[in-house]
């Protein structure tokens, strides 16, 4: 599987959820669980994906102290999902925990990813809660304590995609934010179109809105991948 896209399954319930994954082909993207909808289906719900087969990224951005945060990420990875991700904000020690208790997972082992700072805040955002710097600034500063935990990549805007792949190569990018042209914003600040956010360096495009309120989200991925 190839394709970088990744659908955000942002949904109210699992007959919703599953209805759109039905109109997706796996061979075309992966699928996204994220809080609404786990919190609203748990398990079931992945398990299902994986029989349609799909690959899942279990968005929860787990932040909790290292115990904590680890067991969550080991239970992330007995239910066979494909990514998983932790908020780096967490700290060094608490992501270092995580990536141990991988190390001692048996079986397939999911990416390791660290939430750096969140596509849809912008700099007077991160001031009103204390951290007076562009989000760039920060994305590079939680990057070099994801690195250093052995993290295996970041969620991050693709706005930031080009000087994290100088400061950290292999690093793999996950970023949302993603609007093809003419598409509504929404909530998000820190955006990109699809293509523009491949050539910054961007290793896998999280879409959920331009994709799962479109007529035919099947053609939506089609003519998302056509112009990459
Ligand atoms: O910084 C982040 C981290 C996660 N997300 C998630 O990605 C999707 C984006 O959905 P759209 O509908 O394409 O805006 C959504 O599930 C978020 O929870 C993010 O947007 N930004």
């Amino acid at each position: 599987m190839n394709s970088p896209v990744v659908v955000a399954l942002d949904f109210p319930g699992f007959e919703q959820a599953m209805a759109m994954a039905r109109q997706l082909n796996p061979q075309d993207c992966r699928v996204k669980v994220g809080k609404e909808l786990f919190t609203r289906c748990g398990p079931q719900v992945v398990d299902a994906l994986h029989q349609l087969g799909f690959e899942v990224f279990l968005d929860l951005k787990f932040h909790d102290i290292p115990n904590t945060t680890a067991m969550a990420v080991k239970a992330a990875a007995e239910m066979g999902v494909w990514m998983v991700n932790v908020h780096c904000s967490g700290g060094l020690k608490m992501m270092a925990a995580c990536r141990e208790v991988l190390e001692q997972h048996q079986g397939s082992k999911p990416l390791l990813i660290g939430v750096t700072v969140l596509t849809s805040m912008e700099r007077e955002d991160l001031a009103g809660i204390g951290l007076d710097v562009a989000p760039q600034e920060q994305v590079l500063r939680l990057a070099g304590l994801a690195e250093q935990a052995g993290l295996d990549g970041l969620v991050c805007s693709a706005q930031e995609a080009q000087a994290l792949k100088q400061q950290w190569p292999a690093g793999q990018l996950v970023t949302p934010g993603i609007r093809p042209a003419g598409s509504a914003s929404d909530d998000q600040k820190r955006i990109l179109t699809p293509a523009r956010a491949m050539q910054a360096g961007s290793d896998y495009l999280v879409i959920g809105r331009p994709v799962t309120r479109a007529d035919n989200p099947g053609q939506a991925v089609a003519a998302i991948l056509a112009s990459l």
